[in-house]
């Protein structure tokens, strides 16, 4: 799905080659300031390499056009965004913004309840804790069923039980419904039992 080749960005990463499966859960672990947030950011083209390529399907990221690419490749930050007022909104804007149709609200619930989140769709997103926010932004990028999700430490907010349900869910989806899932994680048990690849980054360096 993805391929860095010979990559370099500024002191921060040195990759020579590293492919990301289609279709798989890739875990990306290793010490904090090691580059994994700047790897994930690489893939989607909000950071531009000094030198190299990192090929998307095959097509370099940054030839892709920004609006197409965002449309198959969505990440999640450590402390996600929210965009509305209400949870209901929140995970129907992603419909609106580009005019598909909005899901039905008994899908919304379906998939906050995979989350963990417990929550109306009336309830206010001022409201949530981080936790939550994360599980909300969870839900509303996989309603959106794109290609790939990029996950920076989704479930870092969260405390062990949770986090081990969440996961579950979110592995599950992702193979049932052909989703490229990768992701930065703290947790080496996340990785060992979820991730069908793990690599780690440390100092710049896939080791
Ligand atoms: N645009 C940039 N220019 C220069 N240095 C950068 C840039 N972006 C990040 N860095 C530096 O790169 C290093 C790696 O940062 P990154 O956020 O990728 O690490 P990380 O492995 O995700 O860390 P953490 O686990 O703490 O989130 C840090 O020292 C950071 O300050």
């Amino acid at each position: 799905m993805f391929s860095l080749e010979n990559v370099k960005f500024k002191d921060v990463l040195d990759i020579k080659e590293l492919k990301f499966p289609a279709d798989e859960i890739t875990c990306i672990v290793g010490p904090s300031g090691g580059g994994k947030t700047t790897l994930l950011k690489l893939l989607n083209n909000l950071v531009s390499v000094d030198e190299g390529q990192v090929l998307y399907r095959g097509q370099d990221v940054e030839k892709w056009d920004p609006i197409e690419l965002r449309q198959e490749v969505i990440m999640i930050s450590q402390q996600p965004v929210t965009f509305t007022e209400t949870v209901g909104q929140e995970l129907q804007v992603g419909f609106e913004m580009t005019g598909r149709q909005v899901p039905k609200e008994e899908k919304l619930k379906q998939m906050m309840q995979q989350m963990q989140l417990d929550k109306k769709l009336s309830t206010s997103v001022d409201l949530l804790s981080g936790g939550e926010k994360q599980r909300l932004a969870l839900a509303r990028s996989l309603l959106l069923n794109r290609e790939v999700l990029l996950l920076d430490e989704p479930s870092s907010a969260l405390d062990q039980a949770t986090e081990e349900k969440v996961i579950q869910q979110l592995a599950n989806y992702g193979h049932h419904n052909d989703i490229t899932l990768i992701m930065v994680t703290h947790s080496l048990n996340i990785a060992q039992n979820y991730g069908d690849n793990t690599f780690e980054v440390k100092e710049g360096k896939i080791v």
